[in-house]
């Protein structure tokens, strides 16, 4: 069978692989994994993203007293990823596969070092057959500290690994144009990457055990679609579901984000998804804005910024902000605030953004 993608990242929501009751459903866990495993036979790099540390992990502690919401999900998510991945671990090496733990902040995508440590750990593991499983580190990452969901984290891991698509699978066969629950709404096929506002089609609800809902979903998905990479939201518990998607020609049922044709950078990549992680704020004339939003590709000068807010290190991700206090994009900087600081309105001198780390909305 041909596949159309070489390699893929593939997103598992906490639905697909919780039970009504919140119990780790096994019988999908351990179809999903023969699918992969057949992807993997076949030749197709997968890394997964997987949900459902928490969920796992309610069923298995019962604390004695009421918990708040940080220390429930501290507690549950150590207990939960145990059990998780152990499953994992065993359904793969039924197969004789050998799959490995990735957990990860929001933090390790802010610097570029840290940045390219995880992606190396991934090559490392992908060219050794090995299947990456990522999910985030809930144990220490709490409040602001905290990715919006998985979907966020899948949409920075598909990103970071040049991957041809992001599958996400969830409990829903894809994108609904209007409330899944009338029976007149269907699935919106294709969408052309960010053209289109789906905000009038998507429901701020949930299902039971998801964080951040098929809104975080569908901004995720157009930006990557927007980098160059096909994104699918598929169901999960559909039998069979990610070969059929796979398959040249696939007439599955799924949302599919077209990607664009442009060509981006890794760094800009890098930066496009970093906007969270801005430690400080540059604010530039308007000349400055005219040269940096024009035709041409242009570095951002210390001549043309007006003030420095915040606290940053060499390389730290930054936010250009104009006159009138909007954010133009984001960029990486050349020095640190100190620095910069002092040499506001200089000329001759390096830029503080050069234009390879620069990235406007
Ligand atoms: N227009 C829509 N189309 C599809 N699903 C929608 C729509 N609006 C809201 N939803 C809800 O989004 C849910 C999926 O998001 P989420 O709960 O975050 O799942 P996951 O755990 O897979 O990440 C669906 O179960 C559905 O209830
Ligand atoms: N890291 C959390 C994932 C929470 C989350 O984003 O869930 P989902 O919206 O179902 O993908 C866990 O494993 O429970």
């Amino acid at each position: 069978m041909a596949y159309q993608f070489k390699r893929i990242a593939v997103k598992i929501g906490s639905n697909v692989l919780t039970r009504k009751d919140g119990s780790l459903d096994v019988t999908r866990m351990s179809a999903l994994v023969d699918q992969i495993a057949e992807l993997h036979r076949k030749g197709v790099e997968v890394v997964l993203i997987s949900s459902g540390a928490v969920a796992s992990g309610r069923s298995e502690v019962k604390p004695g007293k009421k918990l708040d919401a940080v220390s429930a999900r501290q507690l549950y998510s150590a207990v939960g990823q145990a059990k998780l991945i152990n499953r994992y671990f065993e359904l793969f090496r039924e197969h004789k596969i050998a799959c490995g733990q990735v957990l990860t902040t929001k933090e390790n995508f802010g610097s570029r070092t840290h940045y390219l440590n995880q992606k190396h750990c991934m090559e490392v593991m992908l060219d050794n057959n090995v299947i990456p499983i990522v999910n985030e580190n809930d144990t220490i990452s709490v409040t602001e500290l905290m990715f919006t969901d998985n979907d966020e984290l899948s949409g920075l891991i598909a990103t970071m690994m040049g991957m041809d698509a992001l599958i996400i699978l969830s409990n829903i066969d894809g994108i609904y144009n209007g409330n899944p629950a009338d029976p007149a709404s269907t699935v919106i096929r294709e969408i052309d990457g960010g053209k289109q506002d789906l905000s009038e089609y998507v429901q701020t609800s949930k299902s039971s055990f998801g964080r951040g809902g098929m809104l975080t979903k569908c901004n995720i998905a157009q930006k990557v679609a927007d980098e160059g990479i096909t994104v699918i939201i598929a169901n999960g518990k559909k039998e069979n579901i990610l070969p059929q998607l796979l398959v040249k020609g696939s007439t599955e049922i799924c949302t599919r984000f077209i990607p664009a044709a442009k060509p981006v950078s890794s760094v800009k990549k890098w930066i496009a998804h970093s906007e969270g992680f801005a430690k400080g704020e540059i604010h530039i004339n308007k000349g400055t804005e005219e040269a940096l939003t024009g035709p041409r590709a242009t570095s951002l000068l210390l001549v043309g910024v007006t003030a420095i807010k915040g606290e940053f290190e060499k390389n730290d991700i930054i936010k250009i902000v104009n006159e009138e206090g909007i954010q133009l994009g984001v960029g990486c900087t050349g020095y640190d605030s100190n620095e910069a600081k002092k040499l506001i309105g200089q000329r001759d001198i390096k830029p503080l953004v050069h234009y390879d780390y620069l990235y406007l909305d």
